[in-house]
């Protein structure tokens, strides 16, 4: 570089959306990692809100109670890919919100059109903070949240490949019945009506089935670096 001017990274926007276990958080924390962006789990976000209503009582089969109440609790998210935290009004829920109560409620709560509308512009305010660029993970950020990312990439893999990825962390639970919970939310998700789980007509699909965890994460960041170099 001409007169020892230091080179600028330009910064990035990247999507990544998918079913449930193709590997979107374990991916997007990785990429993020090793390209020096930040990370958001907006999962985490639709979760946060489900504990928070869980907690506080209020009726998941009534979507009025839900939305009447969707701005009250206070969601904070780290962005910091090493270490991802989340609380609400000021708990650290990042434990809690993996519970199976939170797992069996949140597709309900994530329907909840108001519930998105907040959450969803929490999601754009992060964004647009992070000026070194970030990876935002989900399942509708390349078609609604983040439409002018710069990559969007789209995950998926079998139900028989996303169930024994799960079962093996939960130890001990059954293969088929993790494989039924798995369809149970994704058809959840891609049947709501506003923004549901679907791949951006611009994303690149890339099929997890039969890769390792690492090959996914050298496959996205080929795709950002060729992004960033303006192939
Ligand atoms: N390519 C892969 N090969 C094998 N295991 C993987 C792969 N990608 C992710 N995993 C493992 O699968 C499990 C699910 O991955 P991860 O949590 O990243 O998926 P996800 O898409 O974010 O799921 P969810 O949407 O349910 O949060 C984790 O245990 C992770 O380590
Ligand atoms: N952008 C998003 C992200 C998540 N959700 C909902 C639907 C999921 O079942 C749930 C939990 O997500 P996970 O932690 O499993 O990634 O949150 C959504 O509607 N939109």
């Amino acid at each position: 570089m001409e007169n020892g001017a230091a080179r600028t990274v330009p910064s990035v926007i990247v999507a990544i959306d998918g079913p449930s276990g193709t590997g979107k958080s374990s991916t997007s924390k990785a990429v993020a990692a090793r390209l020096g962006l930040s990370y958001l789990d907006t999962g985490a976000q639709y979760r946060a809100i489900t504990w928070w209503m869980v907690t506080n009582g209020i009726d998941l089969d009534d979507p009025t109670a839900i939305a009447a109440v969707a701005g009250k609790p206070e969601i904070v998210s780290g962005t910091d890919p090493a270490a991802p935290a989340i609380t609400v009004d000021g708990v650290d829920v990042s434990g809690p919100i993996r519970t199976q109560e939170v797992t069996s409620s949140v597709s309900a709560v994530s329907a909840v059109p108001e519930v998105r509308a907040r959450i969803t512009e929490l999601q754009r305010s992060i964004a647009a903070a992070a000026e070194g660029g970030i990876v935002v993970e989900g399942r509708d950020i390349g078609t609604t949240v983040l439409p002018d990312a710069d990559l969007k990439i789209f995950l998926t893999a079998s139900p028989e490949a996303r169930a024994a990825r799960r079962s093996g962390e939960l130890q001990g639970a059954d293969v088929n019945a993790t494989r039924e919970a798995l369809l149970k939310r994704d058809a959840a998700d891609s049947s709501r009506k506003t923004s549901p789980l679907a791949k951006a007509g611009d994303a690149v699909e890339v099929d997890t089935t039969d890769l390792t965890l690492a090959q996914v994460v050298e496959c996205v960041v080929t795709l950002v670096e060729e992004k960033r170099a303006g192939k």
